[in-house]
């Protein structure tokens, strides 16, 4: 058997799939070297070995995938406290050790996978101290109404009454919550309800200056330069090239994202653990596809974007409706996905439509949204006390979030609005939870918890181990030439499989290289 079978073989037998490569996209060339020192130090000051392997396969042993590789749909989700789930560091780490467990035992082999020998010892047990991003009091206005005033050269037009009849819109409005490591937080509510504002205010992905409230992750302010590391946002869109396969597009992610100090076969194992981890076996080698062209479906389209922006096992991942525009079965594919990726140290921020009951299983915490103000916020499994308590009881076999958003909806168009349940859920978070402000009870700086979770295979942050991570944490994982590279054969490679988009696109260059030299010759 080839090394690379073996690794292929040996992924498929390991009890877990969920397999991510814990390389971010920003990280420096020499932060591999950072992360070895840091797993050393780790090693050392744990004792931990190969021979504490064995207390690695507790935690959650159900399998996500059949042994053909299809993604286990019998398995109906059981609501239990969550468990956790290997790092692709760890995972990896395994299909090392199988491979020198296999091979000629009178031959030392030196595997130079140092970077790879995590503590994984640690994933037997839930970290004691885990991450937990909170955000207290978001509120995001904007103007809206007649344009700016007019200006010209950037003076504004002086004229009395330009700006008069413009008006702020609230887009949130006073939105506090808590999501932590292993769950998924799911934001919902009807269209145009907030959700992506939420996800985009808690993703950096708005102005500073107009979001008021604070983003904190275990209770330290998140620069951006950090969050950028240690997080991925996955888009509603999935932008990918048609004529590309699976395993291609993951792998210009790898060599776009993961550093050039780790080799080739490295990034391709990763490739492969994560092509198991995100059920894509099958369709490894189909071309993702277009209107012209058959390719992948759009479940498995959808699994290939959350690929591309996990590709470096970050701590936080940010998705705006991940399941739109999905069947239910592929939407609850996705979310199992998304469940095992949380489960594996991260934080799950989703914004979904409408979720099937089957997906609302897979999910830890909710946030119903109404026109920018929360109007619930708990788990799946207490809405029915709070809808009770409202004097709104769900009947029983009703799906649950359906009743509230037809709920929501209704009173949307009664004369007082949702005032009544905004004031309801308020006063319910202070009864449930009356230390609702400081429930923060990581007791690890968060520099502590990044650098524990790199340990334990979530290479997370560029930042050295011993250094003021807000200030020195790097942007780039590979240099400006090496992205060009990698995006220029990309691009180059889909153009060579569909020629005639490449004839059209070289004819419009043409054309627009000429015309404007023949205007200029003829005038
Ligand atoms: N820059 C902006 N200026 C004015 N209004 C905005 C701006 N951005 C968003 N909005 C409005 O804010 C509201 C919330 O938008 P958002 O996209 O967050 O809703 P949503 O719940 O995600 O909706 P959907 O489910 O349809 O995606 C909408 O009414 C939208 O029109």
């Amino acid at each position: 058997m080839t090394n690379f079978s073996h690794l292929l073989y040996t992924l498929k037998h390991v009890d877990t799939p969920n397999i991510l490569t814990p390389y971010p996209s920003s990280l420096p060339i020499n932060f591999l070297e950072k992360v070895v020192q840091l797993q050393i130090e780790h090693s050392e000051m744990s004792g931990l070995g190969h021979s504490n392997m064995s207390g690695f396969y507790t935690g959650d042993s159900r399998p996500l995938f059949n042994p053909n590789n299809q993604m286990e749909l019998q398995q109906y989700p059981r609501r239990s406290k969550p468990s956790i789930s290997p790092t692709l560091g760890e995972l990896l780490k395994r299909v090392e050790d199988a491979q020198s467990d296999t091979s000629n035992y009178s031959t030392p082999v030196h595997h130079h996978h140092q970077v790879l020998e995590l503590g994984y010892a640690c994933s037997s047990m839930p970290p004691s101290n885990p991450f937990v991003l909170s955000f207290n009091n978001l509120t995001y206005s904007v103007k809206v109404g007649p344009k700016m005033p007019f200006s010209v050269c950037g003076k504004a037009d002086p004229s009395p009454g330009s700006s008069k009849t413009a008006s702020t819109k609230v887009l949130l409005n006073d939105i506090s919550g808590e999501a932590r490591e292993g769950e998924i937080m799911a934001v919902l509510g009807a269209s145009g309800s907030g959700k992506s504002t939420l996800i985009d205010a808690l993703a950096d992905r708005i102005a500073k200056e107009s979001l008021k409230g604070s983003v904190t992750l275990n209770g330290e302010v998140l620069e951006s330069r950090l969050l950028k590391v240690i997080s991925a946002y996955v888009m509603q869109d999935d932008l990918l090239f048609p004529m590309l396969t699976v395993e291609e597009t993951l792998m210009f992610s790898a060599e776009f994202r993961l550093p050039r100090s780790l080799s080739r076969s490295k990034k391709k194992a990763r490739v492969q653990a994560l092509i198991d981890q995100l059920g894509l076996r099958n369709a490894a080698n189909t071309v993702i596809g277009d209107e012209g062209h058959r390719g992948v479906s759009g479940g498995e389209r959808r699994r290939v974007s959350i690929g591309i922006d996990i590709v470096h096992d970050p701590i936080l991942l940010f998705l705006d409706e991940p399941t739109s525009g999905l069947d239910s079965t592929s939407a609850f594919m996705v979310v199992k996905v998304l469940q095992r990726i949380a489960r594996s140290g991260s934080i799950v921020m989703l914004s979904v439509h409408q979720p099937s009951y089957r997906i609302l299983t897979l999910l830890d915490r909710l946030i119903f949204l109404s026109h920018g103000q929360t109007v619930f916020g708990g788990s799946p499994g207490s809405l029915p006390e709070f809808f009770g308590q409202f004097g709104h009881p769900i009947p029983e076999n009703e799906n649950r979030t359906e009743f509230a958003l037809d709920l929501i909806r209704e009173l949307e168009e009664a004369p007082d609005g949702t005032k009544t349940l905004v004031e309801f859920n308020k006063s319910w978070q202070t009864m449930k939870n009356p230390m609702n402000r400081t429930r923060n009870v990581s007791k690890l700086s968060l520099k502590d918890a990044i650098s524990a979770s790199i340990s334990r295979g979530k290479l997370v942050s560029g930042a050295p181990n011993n250094s003021n991570l807000t200030s020195s944490v790097p942007t780039f994982a590979n240099p400006l030439w090496t992205e060009m590279m990698v995006l220029s054969k990309r691009s180059l490679l889909n153009a060579k499989r569909m020629p005639e988009l490449f004839g059209i696109r070289l004819g419009c260059c043409s054309c627009y290289r000429y015309n404007p030299g023949y205007s200029f010759l003829s005038s």
